[in-house]
């Protein structure tokens, strides 16, 4: 089987120090992979070249067999690779529903002046709504974006990339700035997503309780390096990440 998303010897070097080392990858498609690694390892690094962000200085990113490497973030997005924070277009005096439905409607093509039909726009709508109960915020769909919580937010960002037709989803620390309170809801839509089964997730994550609970596979990164890809289970075993790096991690596991 192809992988839905496959690296070839990514490297990035800014001036003399190299962020991402030699990292070759295969992502099979509707599998749940989290990328660990102490600070500095290289995660977000390692993100912004599979989103386009980033060119590498040398390798190669794949999409579906497609090479990528030198296409923009907004063409990878069509191939159905989404990344939360490339989602610029929330409108924050429109509604939560409102957001969403235009995401709906880009993806389907159509604009304004070809869907006065009513009953296309009811369908725009309804798959909306349908997405905001996956993302567990249907209760605020009347709500103005710009009146979430930060939590919120990080949720319907996910529920438009959902919109967007996303086979591909980068998250990177979906938890971060988020209030203890905040953070079972958005591991539940995570959680949610990943029982529909029908997409493939990359997850940046330093709370290793929910990267073990939610995780088909392990990828360590070390310095730039891919220390070791794996299931869970193995990671937590091999020697080399242990002395490498688990105890540290767990030390500053919040
Ligand atoms: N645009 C840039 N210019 C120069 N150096 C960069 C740039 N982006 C990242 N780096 C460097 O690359 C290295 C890897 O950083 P990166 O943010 O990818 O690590 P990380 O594993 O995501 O860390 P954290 O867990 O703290 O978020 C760091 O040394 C960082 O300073």
């Amino acid at each position: 089987m192809q992988p839905v998303l496959e690296t070839k010897d990514l490297t990035i070097s800014f001036g003399g120090h190299t962020a991402v080392s030699g990292v070759s990858l295969q992502v099979m498609a509707h599998t749940f992979t989290s990328i660990i690694g102490p600070n500095g390892a290289g995660k977000t690094t390692f993100f912004n070249l599979l989103s386009g962000q980033f060119r590498p200085t040398s390798g190669k990113v794949f999409i579906k067999g497609k090479d990528v490497t030198h296409l923009s973030p907004a063409k990878r997005t069509r191939l159905g690779m989404g990344r939360s924070f490339q989602i610029t277009n929330v409108f924050p005096s429109l509604t939560v529903l409102e957001n969403v439905r235009l995401a709906v409607q880009a993806q389907a093509g159509v604009f304004y002046n070809m869907f006065a039909h009513r009953k296309t726009y009811a369908a725009f709508e309804e798959k909306a709504y349908e997405l905001l109960k996956t993302v567990l915020l249907s209760q605020k769909s009347d709500s103005l974006a710009k009146h979430l919580a930060h939590g919120e937010k990080r949720k319907l960002e996910i529920a438009m990339l959902l919109a967007l037709g996303t086979e591909v989803l980068l998250l990177d620390e979906p938890t971060a700035g988020m209030s203890l309170e905040e953070v079972p809801a958005i591991l539940d839509v995570i959680r949610s997503i990943k029982e529909e089964g029908n997409r493939t997730i990359l997850l940046i994550e330093h709370k290793m309780d929910m990267v073990l609970d939610l995780s088909d596979r392990l990828m360590v990164l070390f310095n730039g390096k891919l220390l070791a890809e794996d299931t869970p289970e193995k990671i937590m075993q091999n020697e080399l990440v242990q002395s490498a790096y688990l105890g540290g991690l767990y030390d500053d596991a919040s």
